[in-house]
């Protein structure tokens, strides 16, 4: 099966976002099917993190549809808490609390705001945590910690409510080259998990080895949807091949 015979999780109809006469999405329509990842790609200020953002109800579009399986997120009546928590969201900043636990930031959400059982929810980070090989690291501060295993536990704070979604915005951007691989790998481990992912990024190699599709943006405007191989390797359009030879020749 793939993953167009699946159901959209997330579906962007003709998204349009400016900020006063500053246009920075233009009729934005893509789709995100069950258990896809998708890459979305683009020079600096084409419109990535104002789309994650729109996503994430942390904007509102001015015009168009965002739609989350069956809900119409951008009806303005919509119960904004309960579509966060449909979505798992990780940023370039880990944003972990620093007089906190790395268990007391996973489980913050879960506790005070879905009112979930505390034991209940120590179990899950922690069966998380041991998958990421940071058990260990329960009752540790976020300074005792590198900034990739922060990130990690960034990303496992995110999955605490089973989201539909997964939005990485520039995870590993500002993040030391040597402990890149780290967050990598466990982006690679969820996707063999089968978790949808949108994710916003930089690291060229890493989109063609893990995305199932890629969307490039310019300008506010899709250029590109298609495979890696398509986007990557194969597009014939200008635009694209000078996006592209600009990261090969880094
Ligand atoms: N709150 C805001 N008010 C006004 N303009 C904004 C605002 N946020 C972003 N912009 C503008 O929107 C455009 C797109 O920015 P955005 O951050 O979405 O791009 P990006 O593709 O994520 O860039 P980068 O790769 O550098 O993170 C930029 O021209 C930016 O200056």
């Amino acid at each position: 099966m793939t993953a167009q015979d699946t159901r959209a999780v997330l579906r962007l109809d003709n998204v349009t976002k400016a900020y006063g006469s500053n246009l920075i999405l233009d009729h934005i329509s893509f789709d995100v099917h069950e258990h896809e990842v998708v890459a979305l790609l683009g020079p600096s200020g084409s419109g990535k993190s104002t789309l994650m953002r729109c996503v994430n109800l942390l904007e509102r579009v001015n015009d168009g549809q965002i739609w989350l399986g069956d809900t119409d997120i951008t009806d303005p009546r919509i119960n904004e808490n309960a579509i966060r928590s449909r979505i798992g969201v990780v940023f370039q900043q880990f944003n972990l609390f620093p007089h906190m636990s790395v268990m007391d930031n996973i489980i913050l959400a879960s506790t005070h705001v879905l009112h979930r059982d505390k034991t209940e929810s120590r179990d899950k980070a922690m069966a998380l945590l041991e998958r990421i090989g940071m058990a260990d690291k329960a009752n540790s501060y976020p300074d005792r910690l590198s900034g990739g295993q922060q990130q990690r536990v960034a990303i496992v704070r995110a999955l605490m409510t089973d989201p539909e979604l997964l939005l990485l915005d520039e995870i590993t951007s500002a993040l030391d080259p040597m402990l890149v691989g780290e967050v990598l790998e466990m982006v690679l481990e969820l996707k063999e998990q089968g978790t949808t992912i949108l994710m916003a990024t930089h690291e060229m190699t890493f989109a063609h080895q893990a995305a199932d599709r890629i969307v490039l943006l310019r300008s506010g405007h899709i250029i590109e949807n298609g495979t890696p191989t398509e986007v990557m390797d194969e597009s014939t359009n200008p635009e694209t091949q000078e996006f592209f030879s600009y990261f090969r020749n880094l």
